[in-house]
């Protein structure tokens, strides 16, 4: 299987990707989509070895073209494969109209939709729309695309699943849901936005053959977040080090009846390596949280003067988790924030922030779309409906490094690309997981300089344990249970 690049890019990105290889390349588009037919038999082969009854559903353009170049060669294969043109074929165009000929030329023949024309596949191909799809598909395509996702057999949809906008994840009316999407040329922005992860399934990549050298010619959108920066910002440890150099992380959070979000940031931040955490909450959660985690330091505090002293200790701040919002809270994250200390503000430092609004440039904001709707006065569906939109106007508006959460969680600083972080389960969305992320980001960040590769990284390495931890099932997945995991993922260089 092709790696996934780290360039996500935008249609309009791919089509100039496209052209470039076309034009100044000198490879032929037929060569393109022959290329992409080809990956995609491989794709069919390699992980349905045992499947015989293929269904390739072929629309109006390119896409199609993918689609009958792949029907040809599994023919040629002796595969039972099954065309269906959603469209007129006779209607295609240059490429695709080519594809289509000579898939005919060879003995291949198309049939018309109906609705058992599935019944008998083990194997869907969507080769409907690709990057070309540009406005809402009509009630009948609608429907036939219902019926497609409720059929039986496994769906793998060629470029992007059809239906899905490559750019924002919107979907046009209806949309393919597959279990694997194989795309061409660039990752699609779409797939990690709005809709996108519902619908892609595993998401597979095929650069065509183009040379190396062409990638570069086309700027991304956004970059995946991979894990190779986790090496050079979290080295093995020089075998004489000592606690004081991993880093001094002080945890203010905890309101009442919340000791357990305290709890949880102050492990996560030593499960990832800081060299000393102390948390600082309301007197009454000391007992608890000592006794849940005895490394941990923790300090009963009843008035803002009693966190000078710690403040003064530690390297970074972590505020928010379950800290409430009452004047106790108030005055700590007033107090606090207004230093040049690295932060990470969450939960409710967030939502206090949001209430009397600054900005600081050495800050990471980790909200939830309801607190980023809350920083940008605006509801969470505006904010789910253009994530990157709002992750730019939070660091707008507030300064520093943005770590938008969710499906797709995104990290965005000032005059830098945004990333996108592409693990990660649903299993994740359950209580205290925040927190984690909260511990996780403020112990990394303890022990490295650069405060934007420390979200980055931190979110990268609290969605591989979670995906580890979810290797029992998603359902029932706990916030603590990542606590097994995370020492793995912090050591990339002992890890294999
Ligand atoms: N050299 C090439 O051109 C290559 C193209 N490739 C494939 O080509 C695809 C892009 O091809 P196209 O630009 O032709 O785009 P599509 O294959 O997505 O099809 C666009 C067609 O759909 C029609 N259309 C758009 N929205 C519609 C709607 N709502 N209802 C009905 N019809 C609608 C458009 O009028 C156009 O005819 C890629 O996604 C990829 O799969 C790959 O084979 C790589 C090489
Ligand atoms: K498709």
């Amino acid at each position: 299987m092709v790696p996934l690049p780290l360039a996500i890019h935008t249609a309009e990105q791919v089509r100039s990707l496209d052209r470039h290889a076309i034009a100044q390349l000198g490879i032929p588009g037929y060569t393109l989509m022959t290329s992409a037919g080809e990956a995609a038999l491989t794709t069919l082969r390699s992980y349905w070895p045992a499947a015989q009854r293929i269904a390739v559903l072929c629309g109006p353009g390119n896409n199609a073209g993918d689609g009958y170049v792949l029907a040809r060669l599994a023919r040629a294969r002796r595969l039972d494969v099954s065309v269906v043109a959603m469209t007129d074929p006779r209607s295609l165009r240059g490429d695709a109209q080519r594809a289509w000929s000579d898939f005919v030329a060879e003995g291949g023949v198309t049939r018309e939709w109906s609705d058992d024309c599935l019944d008998n596949a083990e194997i869907v191909v969507d080769a409907i729309f690709g990057i070309g799809l540009s406005r809402t598909l009509d009630g009948s395509m609608c429907e036939r695309i219902r019926r497609i996702n409720e059929c039986r057999a496994s769906i793998l949809a060629l470029d992007i699943p059809s239906g899905l906008d490559a750019d924002t994840g919107h979907i046009h009316g209806a949309v393919i849901h597959a279990e694997r999407t194989l795309t061409f040329m660039g990752l699609k922005l779409g797939f990690y936005l709005g809709e996108g992860p519902n619908c892609t399934g595993i998401v597979m990549f095929d650069g065509l053959e183009l040379p190396t050298a062409a990638f570069s010619h086309v700027d991304p959108s956004a970059l995946r977040i991979g894990d190779d920066a986790l090496a050079r910002l979290l080295p093995r440890r020089r075998r004489t080090t000592h606690k004081g150099q991993q880093g001094h992380v002080l945890i203010v959070a905890g309101g009442p009846g919340m000791a357990g979000a305290a709890r949880l940031a102050g492990e996560a931040a030593l499960r990832v390596g800081a060299g000393l955490v102390t948390v600082a909450t309301r007197p009454e959660n000391v007992a608890a949280i000592v006794g849940q985690r005895p490394e941990l330091i923790c300090r009963g505090i009843e008035r803002v003067d009693e966190l000078t002293p710690l403040l003064e200790r530690a390297d970074v701040l972590a505020i928010g988790p379950g800290l409430g919002q009452d004047d106790w809270a108030q005055a700590l994250v007033n107090h606090s924030i207004r230093l040049a200390l690295p932060t990470v503000i969450d939960a409710d430092g967030i939502n206090l922030l949001a209430q009397s609004p600054s900005k600081g440039e050495h800050r990471i904001l980790t909200p939830h779309p309801g607190e980023a709707g809350r920083l940008l006065g605006i509801s969470t569906a505006q904010v789910q409906s253009d994530r990157l939109a709002a992750a730019r106007g939070i660091v707008d508006r507030y300064g520093g490094t943005v770590v938008l959460k969710g499906a797709g969680t995104l990290v965005v600083e000032r005059n830098a690309l945004p990333s996108i972080c592409d693990q990660g389960n649903p299993g994740m969305a359950s209580p205290g997981m925040g927190d984690v992320l909260t511990g996780v980001i403020a112990g990394i960040a303890a022990q490295t300089a650069e405060l934007a590769e420390a979200a980055r990284a931190g979110v990268l390495v609290h969605a591989m344990a979670g995906d580890m931890a979810a290797r029992r099932g998603e359902r029932g997945l706990l916030a603590s249970d990542l606590f097994n995991y995370l020492p793995t993922c912090v050591n990339p260089t002992q890890r294999f």
